[in-house]
């Protein structure tokens, strides 16, 4: 109800053209990072949307410093411009990649399951349940263009694309590592991987935490492709025409038959999950684990 709300209020205010620089007028052409023009960018504070109907696709872009760790704010930003381009019939596909430099997302935001109470940890699970959901099942092809390190929650966002193309650089490791951190993967995190990387390697990188570097990401399948850094945006855009090849309605319900059962089992359980998280971050040793932490995080700088 509150995501709801949030949602509606965040639409409002947030989801405008989007025109970069003083005095530019919303809804023209303007400039976009890294050069040249953007006709009819759009976006919210922490999603810039770069949109190209003519090729039926848009580049969202994360951009939610200092590493796109994912708040409930930014998550809910997300979601809105997912819904727009789903909602409109020019688009077929979207590049999901990010504006911070060497991070495409540090996952959950550590911030938003610390030091707060149930009400808020039911409010931003509500949220990431939200997010996985609508990503997992888009009818779009919706193709990851990694271009930096993703642990946790920055996996699985990968992972619930339909290919992934990450950049070839030793510290872009990807993989769910949650029982680093004291945690555990919840079944639908541990569901998509299996459905990626299969039992036996879902298993152990899960139990270890492990986080893939590249050439490892793709031996195991976590990614489809590895690609020279400064050509990720290129590859995903050319294996994007591979899949806009194929006819719409038959790749989306193939989509939907691979990935319906995955989705229903949380979706049948949806408030029993919301609880389950409640309980367990609100425990003394997890939250515990989430303070140190954050904590090393910190101390790592000094
Ligand atoms: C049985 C029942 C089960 C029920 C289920 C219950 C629980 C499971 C719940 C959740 C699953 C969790 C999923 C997650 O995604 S948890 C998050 C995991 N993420 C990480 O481990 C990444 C942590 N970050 C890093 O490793 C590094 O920051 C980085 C991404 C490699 C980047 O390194 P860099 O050196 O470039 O930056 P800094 O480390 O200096 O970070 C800058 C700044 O950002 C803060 N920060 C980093 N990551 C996060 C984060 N995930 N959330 C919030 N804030 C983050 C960091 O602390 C620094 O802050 P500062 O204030 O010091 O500037």
């Amino acid at each position: 109800m509150a995501l709801a709300v949030g949602m509606r209020v965040l639409t409002r205010s947030l989801l405008r053209p989007w025109v970069r620089g003083p005095g530019a007028t919303p809804g023209r052409t303007g400039p976009v990072a890294g050069g040249g023009d953007c006709v009819r960018c759009f976006g919210s504070p922490r999603v810039l949307v770069e949109p190209d109907p003519a090729a039926g696709f848009a580049v969202m872009k994360m951009r939610n410093p200092p590493v796109n760790s994912l708040s409930l704010e930014f998550l809910t930003e997300m979601l809105i411009s997912l819904e727009k381009l789903e909602s409109d019939k020019a688009f077929h596909a979207i590049i999901i990649t990010s504006d911070c430099p060497g991070i495409f997302s540090a996952g959950l935001d550590l911030k938003e399951m610390c030091g707060r109470d149930p009400t808020h940890y039911a409010e931003y699970w509500k949220a990431v349940q939200e997010l996985w959901l609508r990503f997992y099942l888009s009818h779009l092809v919706v193709i990851s263009a990694i271009n930096g390190v993703s642990p946790a929650g920055g996996c699985l966002l990968a992972l619930s694309s339909d290919y992934r193309v990450l950049a070839d650089n030793p510290k872009y490791a990807i993989g769910l590592n949650e029982t680093l951190l004291g945690i555990v993967a919840p079944f639908w995190f541990k569901d998509t991987l299996v459905n990626t990387v299969g039992h036996r390697v879902a298993e152990r990188a899960l139990q270890l935490g492990l986080l893939f570097p590249p050439a490892e990401a793709l031996r195991v399948g976590m990614v489809d492709q590895v690609v020279p850094e400064d050509q990720v945006q290129s590859a995903a855009r050319s294996v994007l025409a591979q899949w806009l090849a194929i006819p719409g309605h038959a790749r989306q319900l193939t989509k939907t038959l691979m990935r319906k059962p995955t989705a229903d089992r949380l979706l049948k359980e949806r408030d029993a999950d919301i609880q389950n998280f409640v309980r367990f971050i609100s425990r003394d040793a997890i939250q515990k684990a989430l303070r140190t932490y954050l904590e090393k995080l910190k101390q790592k700088k000094s």
